[in-house]
């Protein structure tokens, strides 16, 4: 079940836990999570932080050819992924990802390979520092919705430590790869796993309204984007929406490439996805329920990067 989106919603995130308002913001981010995308402030990640992260991402698309090579994802769906070639029909832009290193004790599973870092100065302490802080923010993103959804706390979010998520630096080139007639960056789609937060360096994202319109999503000074995805929609029985979302064309003005970075936070992956407990819940449809693991879910979506086929 989806509405028509009017302006982008925003959740104050230092403000959103106080216990004399909480009524009144459990409304809006259930609101806000019925259509699927809102604007995070309050995260308290500094604007330095995000812009230095940017900087080592551009020095890693700019790199020679065998710097991005040496962490090419072929063997891996962490790591470089290059842009097609120039007349291909799929998406102008490249990606470097990055997951979570497996604790001490635990065995490198397949949601947990090693990652590959790239030969430049702190570039991997300054990616590492990141992913700890996107990680945070995504853990107190959850509470909130679990809470939200009056759900017992963990409910959604299961043992921290067990998390699996992944930080996906994307750049989309401009110039070598533009044709006369301007294309969609990132072309339509759903995010297939929990939560996505979404930073980038300039316009562009655009969530699908009702009615097939494309509305800009407003790149807010420092807020983050949060998006809904396929995993959290089913697990609520769709009283949660995963939006429709892409990245238009560039505007002529835009001479320098857009890079954004997007971090997809998921639980564990033991986590059953189970019908929600608490009367009067819509059910979710098949196949979610006590047989399907969050793991389970992962591995499809690991097999779509690899094989990309639109919602
Ligand atoms: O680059 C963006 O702004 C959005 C990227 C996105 O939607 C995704 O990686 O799923
Ligand atoms: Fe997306």
């Amino acid at each position: 079940m989806t509405s028509t989106p009017g302006p982008v919603p925003t959740i104050d995130l230092a403000l959103a836990d106080r216990a004399d308002s909480w009524a009144a913001t459990a409304d809006r981010i259930d609101g806000a999570c019925r259509t699927g995308l809102f604007l995070l402030t309050g995260h308290q990640i500094p604007t330095e932080a995000t812009q230095t992260v940017y900087r080592h991402t551009r020095a890693l698309f700019e790199a020679d050819p065998a710097v991005r090579r040496a962490t090419s994802r072929s063997r891996s769906f962490l790591g470089y992924r290059g842009a097609p070639d120039a007349g291909s029909a799929a998406d102008h832009k490249e990606t470097f990802t990055i997951g979570r290193d497996p604790h001490p004790g635990e065995t490198a599973g397949e949601f947990t390979p090693p990652n590959m870092w790239p030969p430049l100065p702190e570039f991997q302490q300054t990616l590492t520092a990141h992913y700890t802080r996107l990680q945070a923010v995504a853990i107190r993103v959850g509470d909130l919705l679990t809470k939200a959804l009056e759900l017992p706390p963990g409910f959604l979010t299961g043992r921290p430590e067990r998390h699996i998520s992944w930080l996906t630096a994307i750049n989309y080139p401009t110039g070598a790869h533009e044709t006369a007639a301007p294309r969609t960056r990132f072309g339509p789609h759903r995010d297939r796993g929990t939560i996505a937060l979404v930073s980038a360096t300039g316009p562009g994202l655009e969530v699908q309204a009702d009615d097939g319109s494309w509305r800009p999503v407003p790149l807010t000074d420092g807020a983050l984007v949060v998006i809904i995805g396929s995993m959290l929609a089913g697990w609520t029985g769709r009283r949660w929406t995963a939006p429709r979302h892409r990245v238009g064309p560039a505007a002529p003005s835009e001479t320098s490439p857009r890079q954004s970075l997007v971090f997809f936070f998921n639980p564990d992956p033991a986590t059953r996805l189970e019908p929600l407990p608490g009367p009067g819940r819509p059910h979710p449809p098949p196949p979610f329920g006590p047989a399907l693991t969050v793991g389970d879910y992962l591995r499809t979506m690991i097999d779509g990067y690899r094989n990309p086929a639109r919602p």
